[in-house]
């Protein structure tokens, strides 16, 4: 079936499809089962072919590259949330499937980016990053297991440009099929140790570091003197880049020395990229299984997981999220579900503490739930609101899309969606990393300057291959 189908059947199909669901004209999805590919090679063979795409890859769950733009949204104004609903269901409605999919993973997707704030009450920073950025891809290759899908979503007129859409199905299914025995030969894990950006990005470090001191400094104040109880700080690192990044090899890194994080991209076209290894989702959707993720408390991989767990500090900070997590279930009037215990789960270098929460619904408002869950204490503070503006004080730059939700909602209401930490954004011939730490009663400020440093060293060392950035 994935392999020995022909063109003529296949067009025959569709051409049937669309006499019986279409009128004349309409947005039509065309999805075709294909062999079981590398994702990696494809998204090397395609991603210089369209200025768009983006990269989602999950340890146990789908992966996914999707290209071009069919129909988009991009928001620079508030309500975010409701307009990303609207253009979903919208979107969903109009949607005419011609080919019918087996399986819950081939389903179609939007995908979503929203930025960290509205940045409605920062005027002094204003940010370059739209508020929602909301697509329904062109193109979407799908992996689940050993099951691998193509899919291509477009307006048609008629049916020629039916054929037109077929064809094109088709010509991508082909390239993907044929190239992945010839790119299999060339798929080993290339090195791009990069020294001199690394001197840099060491030298950046430990300019920064005064103005790190001073931020954490007054975040530490912020909570002794119980003005918050809770925040995150952040710094971030903006270096050019001498070579050009190869972002497959990075992701296959990524993938080899975190694999317990979640690889995501976001390219906007070639001068802008969002890309890094999250180990943070906010949460999952799988009918009936809605699972919520609480990551917060931090250790380095090499240290003893038994002081991590013991640590008041660590676990006051990550009871905040736990908090804020059943808070935001309730909002939803979900009030029957059940937590893990709260365990060490490692991301290459750096370990968490993370607790999971399960639920079973019928149904959620993906939408409604990110706008109750986003941002938490894992990424902003306690109380929130307070924590945002002081945010906003203390951090000298908008944090645009680091700590950010992405993801993906697809046609039968299923969603996943993760925060875009533990990365990078290369911007025009810039590279700029962030990260933070969350400041609780009993931080101590040398510890939250190393963590925050822990931090950024994973992303470079992965990003340039380096042994020990100093
Ligand atoms: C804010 C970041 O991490 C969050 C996620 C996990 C652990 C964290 C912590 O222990 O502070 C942070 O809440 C970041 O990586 O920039």
């Amino acid at each position: 079936m994935k392999n020995d189908l022909n063109l003529t059947d296949f067009l025959k199909d569709v051409f049937s499809s669309f006499d019986k669901k279409v009128e004349n004209s309409g947005l039509v999805s065309i999805c075709v089962e294909i062999p079981c590919i590398d994702l990696f090679q494809v998204y090397e063979l395609l991603i210089n072919q369209y200025p768009f795409s983006s990269f989602w890859e999950e340890s146990d769950g789908i992966s996914y590259i999707a290209f071009e733009k069919c129909k988009y949204v991009t928001l620079d104004g508030p309500k975010r949330f409701e307009v990303a609903k609207e253009f979903n269901s919208e979107n969903f409605k109009n949607l005419i499937n011609l080919t019918n999919e087996s399986h819950n993973s081939a389903l179609s997707k939007i995908i979503y980016l929203f930025s960290f704030s509205e940045n409605l009450n920062n005027k002094n920073l204003p940010s370059d990053i739209p508020s929602l950025e909301a697509i329904l891809p062109k193109i979407l290759i799908t992996k689940s297991g050993k099951n691998c899908w193509l899919r291509i979503n477009g307006h048609v007129e008629g049916k020629s440009s039916l054929r037109t859409l077929i064809e094109e199905i088709w010509t991508i299914r082909n390239q993907v099929i044929n190239s992945g025995s010839e790119l299999i030969k060339s798929s080993g894990l290339k090195t791009s140790f990069d020294s001199p950006f690394i001197d840099d990005f060491s030298r950046s470090l430990e300019t920064s570091k005064t103005n790190m001191k001073k931020v954490v400094n007054k975040g530490i104040q912020l909570v002794e003197k119980d003005i918050l109880e809770k925040i995150v700080l952040a710094n971030r690192i903006k270096i050019k880049l001498k070579n050009k990044l190869d972002l497959v090899e990075i992701l296959k890194r990524f993938k080899k020395k975190q694999p317990n994080t979640c690889r995501y991209v976001w390219k906007r076209n070639s001068k802008d990229i969002l890309f890094g290894a999250s180990p943070e989702k906010l949460f999952s959707f799988s009918k009936p299984n809605l699972t919520l993720e609480a990551l917060a408390g931090t250790i380095s991989t090499n240290s003893n997981f038994k002081k991590l767990l013991k640590s008041t500090k660590d676990l006051k900070e990550h009871n905040y999220v736990i908090q804020h997590l059943i808070k935001s279930l309730e909002v939803s009037k979900i009030t029957n579900f059940k937590k893990s215990d709260i365990k060490v789960n490692s991301f290459g270098d750096i370990s968490h503490l993370q607790t999971l929460i399960f639920s079973k619904v019928e149904n959620i408002c993906p939408f409604e739930l990110l706008k109750n869950l986003h941002p938490s204490p894992a990424v902003c503070g306690y109380p929130k609101n307070a924590a945002l503006d002081w945010i906003n004080t203390l951090e000298s730059f908008p944090r645009g899309n680091y700590a950010s939700p992405m993801g993906w909602v697809d046609s039968s209401g299923n969603a996943s969606f993760l925060l875009a930490i533990r990365g990078a954004r290369c911007i025009e011939e810039n590279i700029e990393f962030t990260a933070g730490s969350g400041i609780v009663s009993g931080s101590v400020l040398e510890k939250e300057i190393d963590e925050i440093k822990l931090k950024f060293e994973s992303i470079v060392k992965q990003i340039f291959c380096a042994k020990n950035p100093r």
